[in-house]
């Protein structure tokens, strides 16, 4: 099997940062090896798969409890520290065990729909937070980064329905615990990369390394620092901080697309003022009134998808792309890559979110070019309450504003951060709808 020769590799991730570029690195690699290719990274072996019809294939063969790799890490720390795991990196019969529990609680949209009128109060206060922002401005419209505020509301929207109570975050004066908490994340997601780091080094380098330290300094300890511990005993609480960043960037995006794409934003608006009006506070059913708005959604991930890649390790042998992959094999799903192949989505550069709207081959669920939520019993149990989160926030944000850039307003690129982020913070200017 073709792939990059490992001091190559080594040198393109950790000498040239590779690892804030995994997603470029993923179109690069397939452009030059094809679209399934071997790499080395210390002691990993990886075989990537780019390209749709493998990764359906890889995916359709899944078990009934699926291993998602690269979560060594993570585990190892919470072996360090003695601390429960959280559904992102348990495995075998544990993983079965909680993911059962959640998944009777908020697997389908009906199931999180009696939220909306919870998530409807932290929108209200987001708006309210951006016509005092804008109002700051020195144009009285510019809110400069919205990837900030975006940040705290879907800290708020999860917190209120994970934790049952507000944090604050939106409030002008954002209280003591609640600062705290949010400063533990910022350390957080400076650890995030390191600790991606950790796994390419071998486990008996590993006590050598001055920054140990560093590496195990993350997540859970911090996550939890300004919130009552009695939440840890729920341990599917300790992966939050991820969770809400991925609502946070998406939403980012989607808000930075449209300010950018005026066309596309005036037939999201006018689909919502036909068919919800102009002030109607939606609640969850009304969603699937705007398909343009969950359109809005799918082209946004599938050009950022906040998980540029993902993990399997297989469990038995499998014949992909005519190699044999022995059982146990780390694969790499380049989900990045196959999001952007003209092949699975026609002018697949640009964003068109009428492109979900067709009906046909790309309508389909099982469009795997992009799946930005993964699929089957491992995918993500948080879909629906992330989706309802941005699609509520979407109506109401297009029906206050239009949404315009300003001079502020700058390309911004992705980066990847342990997830796909805005590299730059997004300006944008909120302009009051008559
Ligand atoms: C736009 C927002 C989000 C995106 C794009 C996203 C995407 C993903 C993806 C790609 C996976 C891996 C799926 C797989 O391996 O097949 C995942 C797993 C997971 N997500 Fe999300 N997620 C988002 C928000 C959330 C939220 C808000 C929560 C919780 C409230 C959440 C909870 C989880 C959990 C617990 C897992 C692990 C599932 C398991 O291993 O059984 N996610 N997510």
């Amino acid at each position: 099997m073709p792939g990059p020769r490992t001091l190559a590799n080594l040198v393109e991730f950790f000498w040239k940062d590779g690892f804030s570029r995994i997603h470029e690195i993923q179109q690069k690699h397939t452009r030059e090896y094809g679209r399934i290719f071997k790499s080395h990274f210390g002691p990993q072996f990886v075989v990537s798969v780019a390209d749709r019809d493998l990764v359906a294939q890889v995916l359709r063969a899944e078990g009934a409890a699926p291993q998602r790799a690269n979560m060594g890490s993570w585990q190892e720390y919470r072996d360090l520290r003695g601390r429960s795991t959280g559904l992102i990196s348990a495995e075998g019969d544990q993983w079965l065990k909680m993911r059962s529990v959640l998944r009777q609680r908020i697997l389908k949209p009906k199931d999180v729909a009696p939220f909306s009128g919870e998530i409807n109060q932290v929108i209200a206060d987001l708006i309210k937070r951006i016509y005092f922002l804008k109002n700051q401005a020195e144009d009285g419209e510019t809110v400069t980064n919205i990837n900030d505020l975006f940040f705290k509301y879907s800290m708020e929207g999860v917190a209120t329905i994970l934790y049952e109570s507000r944090l604050g975050c939106l409030e002008s004066s954002i209280p003591q615990p609640t600062e705290d908490y949010i400063q533990a994340l910022g350390l957080m997601f400076s650890m995030f990369r390191t600790s991606m780091y950790a796994g390419a080094i071998p486990r008996w380098l590993r006590p050598l390394e001055l920054t140990l330290e560093e590496i195990y300094a993350n997540m859970t300890e911090m996550l939890l620092a300004g919130v009552d511990t009695l939440l840890e005993s729920l341990v599917f609480l300790t992966d939050v901080p991820v969770f809400l960043s991925q609502t946070s960037f998406t939403l980012s995006w989607a808000v930075y697309l449209l300010a950018r794409h005026p066309e596309v934003q005036q037939a999201v608006y006018r689909q919502i003022v036909k068919n919800l009006g102009e002030r109607h506070v939606p609640a969850g059913a009304d969603v699937s009134k705007v398909p343009l708005v969950r359109a809005l959604l799918k082209e946004t991930l599938r050009l950022f998808p906040v998980l540029p890649g993902n993990g399997r390790v297989t469990q038995e042998d499998l014949v992909v792309g005519g190699y044999l992959i022995p059982r146990g094999t780390q694969l790499a799903l380049c989900h990045y890559a196959t999001s952007y192949e003209d092949e699975n989505f026609p002018r697949a550069k640009e964003f068109r979110p009428e492109r979900w709207l067709r009906e046909g081959h790309l309508h389909r669920v099982d469009n795997f070019g992009s799946i930005p939520f993964g699929y089957g019993v491992r995918s993500c149990i948080g879909r629906r309450i992330a989706e309802l989160e941005i699609h509520l926030a979407v109506i109401q944000l297009l029906q206050h504003f239009e949404i315009r850039t300003s001079p502020w307003t700058k390309t911004v690129h992705a980066k990847t951060h342990g997830l796909l982020m805005p590299g730059e913070p997004i300006h944008v200017r909120f302009v009051n709808r008559k």
